[in-house]
């Protein structure tokens, strides 16, 4: 069996999985889904990153060019597929049964880890249970992705349970996962311009930013992680600051004189007292500026607007 710090992470294609920023992954294909009825040598699963097969016929061509195979949900009781879609040489992506307990999901986890190179990813799809999601990675050590093809409105959610990673635009996730939940709601209330499988990555790649730059712990080692990590909270905190500016200017607007002349400088230095309880090491002489730019920007877009 492989050490914690062995589990922990695992690369997939160019991308690492556990650590670091959760992923989104897309390019997923069940041949299962697709009921075998093109084996894989007539189906393109080129530039696919996570691949399921049908049967033992299919692995060779997964093999050669998928960068993950995916042990589905439908069939890890047919023992002889899931060892040998295990020993590929692959990184193997461990769906949970639907009825499975997490003990059970992390045996066949442990099994497959043992039969292959150990790198072995925990997968929760159909309607995922994100709790159960949760409970197996604490468990485990090993890294976990939520499929949230079925309903992409889960994706922050799932990142802030813990995903280290979501997948989008499984080929047809009731089918894969044979839960009969077919209809896909396309990220509501998630800002989603639309739906369709461009329009869900979106909505994924948006919660891995903001969720993870709020929640997850990173520990970047080089220069180019660094600055996306920094990147990541930038666009977090470009989030906050739009959605703070749009809060102020509505005060503005309530109060009795808005705008630079009802400034409250009381108020301002009792937010920022308050601001440096949560941001110990910058300190209230180092949060003033800042939040006085902050409020002044926000100051001069209510007069502008007010001005229009
Ligand atoms: C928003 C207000 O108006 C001004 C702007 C503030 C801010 O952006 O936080 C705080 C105090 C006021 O100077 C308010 O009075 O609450």
């Amino acid at each position: 069996m492989s050490s914690t710090l062995e589990r922990r992470a695992v690369p997939v294609g160019g991308l690492l999985v556990g650590e670091g920023p959760a992923v989104v992954i897309g390019g997923r294909v069940s041949l299962r889904a697709r009921r075998g009825q093109a084996g894989a040598g007539s189906v393109a699963i080129e530039g696919a990153t996570l691949v399921e097969p049908y049967s033992a016929d299919d692995l060779p061509a997964i093999a050669e060019h998928a960068d993950a195979v995916v042990v589905g949900a439908s069939w890890t009781r047919d023992i002889p597929l899931v060892r040998a879609a295990a020993g590929l040489g692959l990184p193997v992506v461990v769906e949970r049964r639907r009825e499975a307990s997490v003990a059970e999901w992390l045996e066949l986890a442990d099994y497959c880890a043992a039969e292959g190179d150990g790198q072995v990813i925990l997968c929760e799809g159909g309607r995922p249970d994100l709790g159960l999601m949760r409970a197996a990675k604490v468990a485990s050590g090993r890294p976990v992705l939520a499929d949230v093809s079925a309903d992409v409105g889960l994706s922050a959610a799932a990142v802030a349970a813990g995903a280290d990673g979501l997948i989008v635009g499984s080929p047809d996730p009731a089918l894969a996962q044979g839960t009969g939940a077919g209809t896909a709601s396309p990220g509501a209330g998630t800002g989603s311009a639309g739906p369709g499988p461009g329009a869900d990555r979106l909505v994924a790649e948006e919660a891995v930013v903001l969720v993870g730059a709020l929640l997850r712990d990173e520990a970047p080692a080089t220069l180019p992680e660094c600055r996306q990590a920094i990147d990541r909270l930038d666009a977090a905190l470009a989030t906050l600051l739009e959605r703070r500016a749009e809060l102020a200017g509505i005060v503005q607007r309530i109060k009795p004189v808005g705008g630079f002349a009802g400034r409250d400088l009381g108020r301002e230095r009792a937010l920022v007292a308050r601001m440096a309880v949560r941001a110990p090491a910058l300190g209230e002489a180092r949060l003033a500026p800042i939040m006085n730019a902050v409020i002044e920007a926000g100051l001069h877009l209510a007069e502008e607007r007010a001005a229009e």
